[in-house]
């Protein structure tokens, strides 16, 4: 039967890369997650095992550590974008690079009173990431991120007025816990953007609008947050949601003779509601390959 070979693409995956800055004492740290990913002319590799065109994935691995050195981390898009170009520059076969980043975040340990130079403890508050593409026709997208993002609001929130069948025992609920562990991820246009600020805004806008919006559904929650964050940021051309549903049920104690006015909850980790919604700008620019092989959006 005729067959040929499809859509590929080769890297290294999950280089674990952490730099620290310590030209004075008062060190810092970016502790990063780094895959690296060529899409091209790759056929011989796969046909006739003629490896001529493949920059290795640990050539691909050195030089995330080489970049870390030589180009620094200023931000997460910056240090992709420089490692996508060289990536490409080094491959003549690749017509394109992928570069996805995440950063792990450190907070300065606070010794009394003070923030120490050197000791940090790891942040919780969710993942910084971006996901860099280029290609050598010169777009570039930078889809940038946050992950694992949990958040939770304990009030404010009600889900009712559902299509209900035979199969429904769903109560409705009028003032239940919202609560979700959110990736979001952004596309921009363009690259000339105050990376880390304008990461920090939107990640407080994001914030802002799920603590004030009263919200009769996940999906309007998320409608509400994107919605916020491309009347405030006119460099994102559209953002996208990934949204477990982390239900929390009133446990009953009536069992017991004990009321539980809303006060005690089961949190169920499985299985949850999975809601994911893109919010896209009107006439928006073609995101082209920018969301190639990033999986977990619809
Ligand atoms: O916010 C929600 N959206 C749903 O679509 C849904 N479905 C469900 O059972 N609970 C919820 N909650």
């Amino acid at each position: 039967m005729a067959h040929h070979l499809g859509s590929n693409q080769y890297g290294k995956a999950e280089n674990r890369v952490v730099r620290i800055y310590r030209d004075t004492d008062r060190h810092e740290i970016r502790d990063l997650n780094v895959s690296t990913a060529l899409r091209g002319d790759f056929t011989a590799a796969h046909t006739t095992g003629d490896q001529a065109g493949v920059l290795p994935t640990d050539t691909q691995k050195n030089t995330a550590f080489a970049w870390a050195r030589k180009h620094g981390v200023s931000s997460v898009e910056d240090y992709a974008l420089a490692l996508g170009a060289r990536l490409l520059e080094a491959s003549p076969a690749a017509t394109s690079s992928r570069v996805e980043v995440d950063e792990y975040a450190w907070d300065r340990i606070t010794v009394d009173g003070r923030p120490h130079d050197h000791a940090f403890v790891r942040r919780g508050d969710g993942t910084r990431t971006t996901i860099v593409t280029q290609e050598r026709d010169g777009q570039t997208h930078v889809v940038s991120g946050v992950k694992d993002l949990v958040v939770l609001k304990s009030t404010g929130s009600e889900f009712k007025g559902f299509l209900k069948d035979e199969f429904t025992t769903l109560p409705e609920a009028d003032d239940r816990i919202l609560a979700t562990s959110l990736v979001a991820r952004w596309r921009y246009d363009g690259t000339d953007v105050e990376w880390n600020t304008t990461f920090d805004e939107i990640r407080a806008t994001l914030l802002a609008t799920f603590a004030t919006t009263y919200s009769r559904a996940l999906q309007e929650s998320l409608y509400a947050m994107g919605s916020a964050v491309l009347d405030h940021r006119p460099e994102v051309a559209e953002i996208r949601f990934s949204a477990p549903n982390k239900h929390h049920f009133l446990y009953d104690l009536d069992r017991f003779g004990i009321d539980n006015p809303g006060e005690v909850f089961h949190a169920a980790d499985r299985p949850y509601g999975l809601i994911e919604a893109c919010v896209e700008r009107d006439g928006a620019s073609d995101p082209g390959t920018a969301w190639l092989a990033t999986p977990g959006f619809c």
